[in-house]
């Protein structure tokens, strides 16, 4: 059988900077695991990302965390796609997310049960983070992949006012295994319905 390469898009929003390094890390774990990977800015979205956004097999959701949801921009992009949600348009996609915000926790619980709801309004099928809490032991560190223990996606928390050079290496761990589990999920997905269909 022909491997499947999947297409993972990346609609994600970053106010300073921080929420698209990991951005950069999905896209990076995404590629990795055999992905054709698009990312799209959503303040800045064209017709022709639009476009890529439907035809994408994967689209992951990103934003920083704004008053314990996602940021402003996000909300209008996500209030655009119901043009999508008429037309069923990303219906039976897989849909995932990611978020960063100052505080360890800093509500990010807001923002990504936003997502999920976003994906599940529009018939999409969400694939969660799949990693164990870390940094949750005696033995733990802050350097453990998922060190701040979310589970329905990929958190990260960066200073507020630090440089999008301090965006902490296990969260970017993190968001590259967020995208490459994403990835080997839609694989395994277009796969079953390729052999279905056959
Ligand atoms: C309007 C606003 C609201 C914020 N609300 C939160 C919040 O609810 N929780 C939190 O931990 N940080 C909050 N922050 C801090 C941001 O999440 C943080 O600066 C983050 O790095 C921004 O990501 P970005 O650089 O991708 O925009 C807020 C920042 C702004 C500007």
């Amino acid at each position: 059988m022909t491997a499947v390469r999947p297409t993972v898009a990346i609609a994600y929003h970053s106010g300073y900077g921080h929420t698209a390094v990991i951005a950069e890390a999905v896209a990076r774990g995404a590629a990795a695991a055999g992905a054709e990977v698009v990312s799209v800015s959503v303040d800045t979205i064209t017709d022709e990302q639009w476009a890529q956004l439907d035809a994408a097999d994967a689209i992951v959701f990103g934003s920083p965390t704004y008053m314990g949801t996602a940021s402003g921009a996000f909300h209008v992009f996500a209030e655009a796609s119901s043009k999508r949600w008429f037309s069923d348009a990303w219906r039976d996609k897989v849909a995932a997310g990611f978020t960063n915000s100052a505080s360890k926790s800093g509500d990010k619980a807001g923002t990504l049960g936003f997502f999920q709801t976003l994906a599940a309004q529009h018939g999409m099928s969400w694939v969660n983070l799949g990693l164990k809490p870390g940094w949750n032991s005696s033995a733990g560190t802050e350097d453990d992949l998922n060190r701040l223990g979310f589970s329905s996606g990929a958190a990260a928390s960066t200073p507020a006012d630090g440089g999008t050079d301090t965006v902490h290496k296990a969260d970017i761990a993190t968001a590259e295994h967020l995208g490459e589990r994403v990835t080997r999920h839609t694989a395994v997905l277009l796969a079953g319905r390729a052999a279905l269909a056959a």
